[in-house]
């Protein structure tokens, strides 16, 4: 018996048109679509009425903070998960600053394990660039591939020594597994919370400068030109570095880039006066014209993806203070409506566009068999409604983290169906 969607909207990538289909979920299999709303052999399925809502591929999210092991009070692979899936999200990949760090297989394999017996969607792991992230010493990087690494990041903190991070290339690269990094040259970060400029200079503090982010994407660009590698960079923020991996990819280096929500629809100018460290990340929120920068790099394909970035933490420790808080905001159930309401809806992107930028390339980068809506595909899909607007509470978050600066906003663009591998793991409830 298998599962009939039907009466959806499927959207044809090269139209860019809305049109009414139906699809068969077939042991987990994608088996037939068909451009009948009501298909006639119905007999025998199991059938989930869309009622008109767009059917997409699964969204995938290649940069999540899950803090299992370790840090299970801000966040679980259970509770992340279910995040995931109520932001329409089937496939995640897991950053490795979890305590202990996934610097050994045995760790790796704890995720891995705990995400088949507790994980609502699919669950990937990146493993450690350097024992403990510690910058020295690289880890077993053929045992953890063997453990199950999409590749390798000390995602928290920037690789600081040109050597280790060159070594680590040549590694990755005999491997054929990609090195993911956090571009921030310590040198230039002086304890401050947010980006040098007018936040900071209205309010006297410190600030974090574009710089500190763009010598390390512009070293690591050279890096991987000499070592052949797979080089992406992680949550870009500045216009610096967009023109340096513009620049890596006209030369023909093997170098790719993922944005947040939050940099392309924030600014250091919306930080309110309040001071209240739901607005500290890192990389902090930029100028707005880094901001229209980000924008026309994924625009014009500089920056080949989206992702959350998604970094829960405690109600306690975000009341300490912007200064003593810790960076980091959660992601997962409110991107998709974020950009669907200020992009798409706002007439400036095509929905394939949103689409293609958190399902097909994704997954063509990371090389997954996953994000795309296709016979003898896996069933990972999501179910959203375009039309129904709703405000952002964080009541009604399933993930443990309510740290975001985007409680109140009012959004279209809800999931309101996830499945995976033809399960469905998430339902709206209304
Ligand atoms: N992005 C953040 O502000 N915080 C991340 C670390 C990181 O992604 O660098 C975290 O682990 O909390
Ligand atoms: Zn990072
Ligand atoms: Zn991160």
């Amino acid at each position: 018996m298998g599962i009939w969607i039907t009466g959806a909207k499927l959207l044809n990538s090269s139209t860019n048109e809305l049109k009414y289909g139906s699809v068969l979920v077939e042991q987990g299999i994608i088996t037939k679509i068909t451009d009948e709303p009501a298909p006639t052999d119905l007999e025998g399925h199991e059938v989930i009425d869309a009622k008109g809502h767009l059917l997409s591929p699964g969204l995938i999210d290649m940069h999540v903070h899950f803090r299992e092991p370790g840090y299970e009070y801000k966040e679980t692979i259970a509770t992340g998960t279910r995040a995931a899936a109520r932001g329409g999200f089937t496939t995640v990949a897991c950053m490795p600053n979890t305590n202990p760090v996934i610097d050994e297989p045995e760790t790796l394999r704890y995720v891995y394990d705990k995400a088949a017996a507790e994980g609502s969607v699919r669950v990937l792991s990146y493993a450690c660039i350097t024992k403990g992230e510690q910058g020295e010493e690289l880890t077993d990087f053929a045992a953890l591939k063997q453990a199950g690494a999409i590749g390798f990041t000390d995602d928290g903190v920037g690789v600081q020594s040109a050597k280790v991070m060159k070594d680590a290339m040549k590694l990755a690269a005999s491997l054929d597994l990609p090195i993911v990094a956090h571009c921030e040259d310590a040198s230039l970060v002086v304890g401050a919370a947010v980006t040098e400029g007018e936040f900071a200079k209205r309010h006297g503090l410190k600030g974090i400068p574009n710089e500190s982010e763009a010598i390390h994407v512009g070293r690591d660009i050279l890096l991987a030109e000499t070592t052949g590698v797979h080089y992406h960079v992680c949550h870009i923020s500045t216009e610096q570095s967009i023109r340096l991996v513009r620049m890596g990819k006209e030369l023909g280096v093997k170098v790719t880039t993922e944005v947040c929500p939050h940099h392309l629809l924030l600014s250091d100018e919306d930080i309110p006066d309040t001071m209240d460290a739901n607005w500290k990340m890192n990389p902090p929120l930029r100028s707005p014209r880094d901001v229209e920068a980000c924008i026309r790099g994924l625009e014009d394909g500089t920056i080949d993806m989206i992702v959350t970035d998604h970094a829960p933490h405690s109600a306690e420790e975000k009341a300490r203070g912007l200064d003593a808080a810790p960076f980091g905001i959660t992601g997962l159930e409110t991107a998709f409506p974020l950009l669907y309401t200020k992009f798409v809806a706002s007439g400036r992107w095509t929905l394939g566009f949103l689409l293609e930028k958190m399902t097909t390339i994704p997954a063509e980068v990371f090389r997954l068999p996953y994000g795309r809506l296709e016979t003898g595909a896996p069933a990972d899909l999501t179910l959203i409604d375009l039309d129904t607007e709703r405000v952002v509470r964080e009541e009604e978050f399933l993930s443990k983290g309510k740290n975001t600066p985007f409680v109140g906003w009012k959004l279209k663009g809800w999931p309101i169906m996830t499945m995976v591998d033809g399960k469905v793991v998430w339902q709206h409830q209304e």
